[in-house]
């Protein structure tokens, strides 16, 4: 792996390809069968509200297991060359939650600003906000990159994470971590996405703005 990546191949400059979505839920109990899994449809259905461009997405549950953790991502980036890749769980200090450490091992350079805002918005809905040990990195092919998030993994933190906080009138007071998203996409030579305002309003340098 190396952090100065060469010229992406010809499908990568398109701008307008659909967006690749990795999807992950890491939980032992919903991959045994013991409760329906609620991370990945959580995933899913808040990006189909949010996202206003083209995307696909590659799904998978696993345990809270270091290896599989690893591999489902490695797989993703490297075989499925998603451009982003959503955890969902397995970010706590029990003895199982490795999904830190996993996200780590299969990282080129982290990107800590990720984990501090989602820990401070966090803190607005739950006091136990500080337990997570959260993280996000990039993993850098030499001709691909993608942006790995680390997401708590009660359902509810899935929204609160992403969108962040609004008042009584829906007015944003604590931007979700997804208005960074975009433009960290573009840096690292994704597709251009667009985002429902609605939802959680993208924001990017004025020269990064099309039209
Ligand atoms: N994938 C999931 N689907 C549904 N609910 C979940 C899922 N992951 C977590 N939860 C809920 O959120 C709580 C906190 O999540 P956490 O990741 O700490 O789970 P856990 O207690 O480690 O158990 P497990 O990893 O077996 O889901 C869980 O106890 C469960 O109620
Ligand atoms: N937004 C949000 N963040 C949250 C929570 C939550 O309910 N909402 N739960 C917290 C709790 S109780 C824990 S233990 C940690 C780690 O959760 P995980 O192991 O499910 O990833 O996330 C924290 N962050």
């Amino acid at each position: 792996m190396t952090t100065s990546p060469e010229a992406p191949p010809a499908d990568e400059l398109d701008a307008d390809r659909p967006l690749r979505v990795g999807l992950v839920s890491v939980s032992d109990r919903a991959s045994r069968g013991d409760y329906v899994d609620q991370g990945i449809p959580g995933l899913r259905d808040w990006l189909g509200g949010a996202l206003a461009t083209r995307w696909t997405a590659v799904e998978k549950l696993v345990a809270d297991d270091i290896g599989e953790v690893s591999s489902a991502l490695i797989d993703l980036v490297d075989e499925d060359r998603c451009e982003l890749i959503l955890t969902t769980g397995g970010t706590g200090p029990a003895r199982r939650d490795v999904t830190p450490e996993a996200t780590l091992a299969v990282a080129s350079r982290e990107m800590p600003g990720f984990g501090e805002q989602m820990r401070q918005i966090s803190l607005n809905f739950v006091p136990t906000a500080i337990l997570s040990r959260q993280v996000a990195v990039l993993r850098e092919l030499d001709d691909h990159a993608a942006l790995i998030i680390n997401l708590p993994g009660q359902p509810k933190a899935i929204k609160e994470t992403l969108e962040g906080l609004r008042d009584g009138d829906g007015r944003v007071t604590v931007p979700g971590i997804f208005a960074a998203v975009p433009y960290c996409i573009d840096l690292i030579g994704g597709p251009y996405i667009e985002t429902h305002e609605s939802v959680v309003s993208a924001f990017r340098p004025k020269n990064a703005r099309r039209q």
